[in-house]
């Protein structure tokens, strides 16, 4: 059984992807659809990730790749019909029939392999045309017509690097998250697939926190859930996590006896700041860290209880860390604070120095160009192991949105 128990406490097992041909797809007109800060130089981006993989392998944490899970499950016909009734029927609206019909000819002759390659990488019209070895029915299509061989019938998915948004593991279960941008609804359907036919998953189902896709537009991102432990979640309210999608989250985990608190932070709607962990993460039993520029004094937050069986409770809290530490029974809690002025912890915010991703209590992966948060961690007693991450980071994410954690000791 996976579960995820804190959010410090030793991690065991963990899902990353490693970047591939939705990266090569990168151009300076699609970045900005496509959530990416920057084009990437790819072969350093996979360097990177691959020294990212030895930091969890070295510490004994299992690594398992998505596009390895994704290719696995694609050998079960049902999950190949599955996902393809997913992605190509439910998007017939904007595709058209006759070109959702080529398309799914066309994935159908792929094997699990390639499938999965392209489901995250992307399809573009030549390599329909080149599957099919044929001429697409263009005449039938004006949809198909029109694209130029270049363009996209399924556009790539380059924030699948990001495998902690897409679905996140809460005590003993999953969300498989709506997600807020369209660019990366399709991610949740591979989540789906594998989570539901892979042998690995399906074999010893787990309790499932939210619906997916079919709970649109009730967005919920896993950069915004933190697991506290001691039954708690904490949960950021911003630019990508809708109250809809938490009320709907924190009804399940109490209907299922799976978490008895969740904490709501509000946070600034902005890209900078697009989910909690952009700037509050946890790196020890009783220490977070909290982008400075962030005034804590003002910062809103809420807990919600289990209420009746259709509302939770719901009580304004005057100090968020002060609940939190009553949430965990702690007399105090550590506020450590990013960046060495008010320039330097903005440069970093932005460059995720504040995304750690704890192996251990006290032990976190971070970037290494966020030199002086670095600093600061290690003048607390946190062991930073640094990761080279220019390439990496032109996605906006950082150790702790790369991970989906699915099995980790309570702290
Ligand atoms: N947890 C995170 O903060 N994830 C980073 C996601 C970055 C990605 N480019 C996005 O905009 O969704």
């Amino acid at each position: 059984m996976y579960q995820v128990n804190s959010e410090v406490g030793v991690l065991r097992q963990v899902i990353l992807h490693e970047p591939g041909l939705e990266f090569e797809r990168l151009t300076p007109d699609n970045k900005d659809a496509l959530l990416f800060d920057d084009v990437v130089w790819v072969e350093r981006a996979q360097q990177e990730h691959q020294a990212f993989q030895q930091i969890f392998r070295n510490r004994g944490v299992t690594v398992h790749l998505l596009q390895d899970l994704l290719t696995e499950t694609l050998k079960s016909d049902e999950a190949v019909s599955f996902m393809l009734g997913r992605v190509l029927d439910g998007r017939q609206a904007h595709m058209g029939a006759v070109l959702a019909a080529e398309t799914r000819r066309a994935l159908t002759a792929l094997g699990p392999g390639d499938l999965a390659a392209h489901l995250i990488g992307g399809l573009n019209k030549r390599e329909l045309r080149e599957i099919l070895g044929e001429r697409p029915s263009g005449a039938r299509s004006l949809g198909l017509d029109v694209l130029a061989d270049d363009e996209f019938v399924l556009t790539p998915l380059p924030n699948a690097l990001f495998t902690r948004d897409t679905s996140c593991w809460i005590y003993d279960g999953v969300s498989v998250n709506p997600m807020m941008m369209t660019g990366r609804s399709r991610e949740t359907v591979a989540y789906e697939a594998i989570y539901d036919f892979h042998p690995q998953f399906a074999d010893r189902a787990a309790d499932r926190w939210t619906d997916g896709e079919a709970m649109a537009p009730a967005a919920i991102e896993g950069g915004d859930v933190a697991v506290l432990g001691n039954g708690t979640v904490l949960v950021g309210l911003g630019e990508r996590t809708t109250p809809a999608g938490i009320e709907h989250l924190a009804m399940r985990l109490f209907a299922a006896g799976a978490a008895n608190r969740v904490i709501v932070a509000e946070l600034p709607k902005s890209r900078a700041v697009m989910h909690l962990d952009t700037v509050l993460t946890m790196v020890d039993t009783d220490a977070f860290v909290l982008f400075s520029e962030l005034d804590r004094a003002t910062l809103r937050s809420w807990t919600l209880t289990p209420g009746s069986r259709w509302e939770p409770t719901i009580t304004e809290n005057k100090d968020l860390f002060a609940e939190i530490g009553t949430a965990l029974g702690l007399s105090s809690v550590r506020v450590l604070q990013s960046g060495k002025d008010s320039y330097s912890a903005h440069r970093e915010q932005w460059n995720d120095g504040c995304n750690l991703l704890a192996l251990a209590p006290g032990t976190v992966i971070a970037y290494e160009i966020n030199d002086h948060s670095n600093r600061m961690l290690e003048e607390n007693g946190i062991e930073v192991l640094r990761l080279q991450g220019d390439q990496l980071g032109r996605g906006r994410g950082g150790p702790r949105c790369m991970s989906c954690p699915i099995e980790r000791d309570a702290a």
